[in-house]
């Protein structure tokens, strides 16, 4: 097995604890809520230990997984979540950093949509912060899954979606927040801010347009 290069996974702990406190300072990761990893090598990835407040992490409070989620070195329990993180190092070789958070954004709008079971953004210039995207005169589907304890269904959920060819950039879960990634860790932050700012954008449209928007069927 792959030995772990001690100083690469300090680096990625301090990327990931510094990323939890200033995404928690903006209230994205309420009541210990969240999770975060980033990739070590072809087989390993970093990530929170289960439990802990991610807007207070110490670079303890970061633990190693194979690719399959097993914990490596360490009795630590890693995230609940943590097979929705290295299915995406799977399925996407070029990822070098997932977030997850729970702002109230990201929640109410997955809410609001998961009778349509996607949001479709377009016409946002914003949209040119997701890598590819190069104008605001696309589409970017984020689908809504619904919510399970059980991660195996989430997984099929979102191999699914992969599976019939369609881009994904980020998904939302159903009442619960928000998983995008990208191939390191600032790229990830901007992925992060900008569906934050789109989802934002399509409530406030549906605020403007009136409680019978609200409340028309999707
Ligand atoms: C108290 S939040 C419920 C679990 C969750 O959705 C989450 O993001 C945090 O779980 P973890 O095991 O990663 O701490
Ligand atoms: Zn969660």
């Amino acid at each position: 097995m792959q030995s772990i290069d001690r100083v690469q996974l300090e680096s990625c702990a301090r990327q990931i604890a510094d990323a939890g406190r200033e995404l928690g300072a903006l209230g994205w990761t309420p009541a210990t809520s969240s999770n975060f990893s980033m990739r070590l090598d072809a087989g390993h990835a970093a990530v929170t230990i289960s439990g802990r407040d991610k807007g207070r992490l110490d670079i303890d409070d970061i633990m190693v997984v194979d690719l399959e989620g097993r914990a490596v070195g360490t009795d630590a329990r890693p995230s609940a979540e943590t097979a929705l993180h290295t299915q995406l190092y799977r399925r996407f070789p070029g990822a070098g950093a997932v977030l997850h958070t729970h702002s109230r954004t990201q929640t109410v709008a997955s809410r609001l949509f998961a009778g349509r079971g996607v949001i479709r953004l377009e016409g946002w210039e914003l949209q040119k912060a997701i890598a590819g995207t190069t104008t605001h005169e696309s589409v970017l589907d984020v689908p809504v899954f619904p919510n399970a304890q059980d991660m195996s269904v989430l997984v099929r959920a979102v191999d699914a979606w992969l599976d019939a060819g369609k881009p994904l950039h980020g998904y939302l879960i159903d009442g619960h927040g928000i998983y995008t990634w990208g191939r390191d860790m600032p790229e990830t932050r901007r992925h992060l801010e900008a569906f934050e700012f789109l989802l934002g954008c399509e409530l406030d449209l549906l605020r403007l347009r009136g409680e019978s928007g609200l409340q028309r069927p999707f």
